[in-house]
């Protein structure tokens, strides 16, 4: 019961049309009395109907079943995989994680969930949920559906097989994938395990950056993004389908698989990026700039320039800068700001920062680089270049305070003695 990918079609946010049965698709309409290959016909909005027309997304789906045809819902109990960010007093200490401890065998991708920390809420349309996963069997017989924001999946080890009723993503360590508020889907390990992380965007949908004076290229580029073709299973049985909706996790039975998507077209949709493909612009001459230069995608938030969230990646790059300290300098930002490491070494942190673990530094919590990493770059001689390689760190930066929660406050996991790696920075002072 497996959906192969039946490959993509590329850019960022186009007009996608596919069919998986030639003819499937309507030609100059897109609700006709009677739909080719006794197909239902139903609309999937991303975007509020009367949004501009640059920020309307919306796909017209040419179905074996609408998807209103499942069981009635009933409430799960409330597991790892959340949106309870705590209303008690949320830390500003500088917090790190090692990776989750390694599951029990026969845990799915969506057991696999495990929210970390977050802020506002998917009632207030504002926000992240970011979560870990760590799992080790496919999910079987089970949808799943969030109905609280996008997904932007960053896997960590192994490879995600996602399918999707919108057609088939396959994606692996350094890729993202970007599952739509509403899509249904299922995740398949052909790794037999993976890990990574994920960001629920309850605000404005994730979109490429305007780009300034940097011009009409570079960062990452819109054809780079990738959209899957049409893919489509007619099979029957006794399933399950699982909702996120305001925080919990609701099941309700279905007797059929819901990815019986023949044919769709429009603008809202799955997509994967490679992040090996970002253009990464940097200085030339002297300081390090903001890291706002690694920008892949953002969601905007009412006010012009401030984001609701940036997922931003600091990717193997060229060190030029000339009497420059080269690595990120000590700061404490209005923003807050969460990172993962998928691979290598992040060239802040000497030590302590492990791939597949992540890291906390809150709205105007100073931090910086750890004491090792200071006491090396100040001597290093910067007529030479430095390359940065094989490393992949990431950061989901937000203008709300990030609130840790609970479980990943208390987990076994979280490295107590994380604030000490700036306990070794010497005075230097000579009056
Ligand atoms: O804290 C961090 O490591 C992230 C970060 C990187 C950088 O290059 C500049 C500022 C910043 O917050
Ligand atoms: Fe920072």
């Amino acid at each position: 019961m497996t959906l192969q990918s039946t490959g993509y079609q590329t850019g960022f946010g186009n007009e996608f049309a596919s069919e998986a049965i030639p003819g499937a698709l309507p030609i100059g309409r897109n609700s006709p009395q009677q739909v080719a290959h006794g197909l239902y016909a139903e609309q999937l909005t991303g975007s509020a109907f009367t949004a501009p027309r640059h920020a309307n997304r919306r796909s017209w789906l040419y179905r074996i079943r609408p998807a209103a045809l499942h069981g009635k819902f009933e409430l799960l109990e409330q597991g790892a995989f959340h949106n309870d960010f705590g209303s008690g007093p949320a830390t500003p200490e500088k917090l790190r994680w090692n990776p989750l401890p390694t599951p029990p065998a026969g845990v799915d991708f969506l057991d696999g969930l495990y929210t970390v920390a977050g802020n506002g809420s998917p009632e207030a349309a504002v926000g992240v949920g970011i979560h870990l996963y760590a799992a080790n069997a496919d999910m079987h017989g089970r949808w799943f559906c969030n109905a609280d924001g996008e997904l932007m999946l960053v896997p960590q080890s192994g490879r995600l097989h996602i399918e999707t009723e919108l057609g088939v993503l396959d994606v692996e360590p350094q890729e993202i994938a970007v599952l739509p508020r509403g899509v249904r889907f299922r995740v398949s390990l052909p790794d037999g395990q993976a890990t990574g992380y994920v960001c629920e965007n309850f605000g404005a949908l994730f979109k490429l950056p305007d780009l300034g004076p940097i011009g009409s290229n570079g960062l990452a580029n819109a054809r780079d993004f990738l959209t899957p073709n049409a893919a489509y299973e007619d099979v029957e049985g006794n399933f399950s389908l699982i909702t996120k909706f305001q925080g919990h996790l609701w099941r309700a039975d279905i007797d059929h698989s819901p990815l019986d998507v023949v044919a769709w077209h429009g603008n809202y949709a799955p997509y994967k990026y490679d992040l090996r493909r970002f253009n990464v612009m940097g200085s030339i001459s002297y300081d390090h700039p903001d890291p706002s230069i690694f920008l892949v995608l953002h969601s905007p938030s009412d006010t012009p320039g401030t984001s609701n969230v940036d997922f931003a990646i600091f990717a193997p790059r060229v060190l030029a800068m000339q009497d420059t300290f080269r690595p990120p300098w000590f700061h404490r930002n209005i923003a807050s700001e969460f990172m993962g490491l998928v691979r290598g070494v992040y060239d802040a942190k000497a030590d302590g920062f492990a791939p597949g673990g992540c890291s906390l530094h809150n709205c105007m919590t100073g931090h910086g680089p750890d004491a090792a990493t200071f006491e090396k770059a100040s001597v290093a001689d910067t007529r030479k270049p430095d390359y940065i390689t094989d490393t992949m760190a990431i950061m989901f930066e937000t203008r709300a305070v990030i609130r840790p929660t609970a479980q990943a406050m208390d987990a076994v996991h979280r490295q107590l003695d994380y604030p000490d790696c700036w306990m070794g920075l010497k005075k230097h002072f000579v009056g």
